[in-house]
């Protein structure tokens, strides 16, 4: 069943479109990349699904949440889901946490906030989640501060607490890209695991199509703001329809020769 969808999604700013006419769905156990050059509206495409576009924004169209509309819905209304049914994690983690605020602390919040658990419940539970995004030592990890953990340990945390309550959507926006090499492919290592795990359907923006072919099973593609592409991904890859998603099909494949020259291009 469809928890998210939009359509018809408009976002303009002093009457400049930004986000023209963007329509899709998401249900549990999805997995859908969002894919498109940078500044083709992916990231305001995520703020809007979760009511948490800057100030001065306007939206048209419809944002369904388990039917109902929260397009132009008042905070209030935005709270309930946020966490419990639709999470997202950025680029960055300290976007999302409190510098001053122990992370056992910012992972118990939501548990508190939508599942009523008592504090030492709910820092009960944000120990066992690090466990589960395998944080080190979780009973002592979970008494630091955001600044005293490296980056990838930031965003194993952003996913333990936008995973907590068991949203049936994750919006993860390009959530490796902040990130070394290495570390990378450990996050979406575990983000893969997870989202198997808990069947959560998976809204994965990225500029980079290797990636998003990793991990998506749909593909949305981008471009000033408009979708011009949609479907499996293994059709989009073998017989891209736009002129747009051809070039970017014709990149990532030229890259990948560069990153493997020992792989002759008939083998592939
Ligand atoms: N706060 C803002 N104020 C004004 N314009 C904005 C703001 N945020 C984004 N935009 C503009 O909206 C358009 C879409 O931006 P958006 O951040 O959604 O792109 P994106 O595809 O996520 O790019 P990137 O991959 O670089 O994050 C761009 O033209 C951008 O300049």
């Amino acid at each position: 069943m469809t928890v998210l969808e939009t359509t018809g999604l408009t976002i303009t700013l002093d009457g400049q479109p930004l986000v023209r006419d963007v329509s899709f769905g998401l249900a549990a156990r999805d997995r859908v990349g969002l894919i498109g050059e940078s500044g083709s509206g992916k990231s305001l495409t995520a703020l809007a699904l979760l009511g948490l576009l800057p100030p001065g924004m306007r939206t048209s169209g419809r944002i369904l949440i388990d039917g109902e509309d929260h397009l132009g819905a008042p905070d209030r209304q935005w709270r309930r889901v946020r966490g419990r049914t639709v999470s997202i994690v950025f680029q960055e983690p300290l976007t999302a946490l409190d510098p001053l605020m122990p992370v056992g602390r910012q992972i118990a919040g939501p548990l508190r906030l939508h599942q009523g658990l008592n504090r030492s419940d709910a820092e009960r539970r944000a120990i066992e989640w690090c466990d589960r995004v395998h944080l080190p030592d979780p009973a002592r990890l979970v008494r630091a501060l955001p600044h005293e953990l490296s980056g990838g340990q930031r965003q194993r945390v952003a996913l333990a607490m936008a995973l907590a309550c068991r949203p049936r959507v994750l919006i993860a926006d390009e959530p490796t890209t902040a990130l070394d090499v290495t570390v990378q492919a450990q996050i979406l290592t575990l983000l893969d695991e997870l989202i198997e795990e808990t069947g959560v359907g998976l809204l994965f923006i990225s500029h980079d199509l290797p990636v998003v072919a990793g991990l998506a099973r749909q593909l949305l593609v981008m471009r000033t703001g408009r979708l011009v592409e949609s479907g499996p991904v293994d059709d989009v890859l073998r017989r891209p329809r736009s002129g747009y998603a051809r070039q970017l099909v014709a990149s990532a494949a030229r890259v990948t020769r560069l990153a493997r020259p020992d792989v002759r291009t008939e083998d592939r």
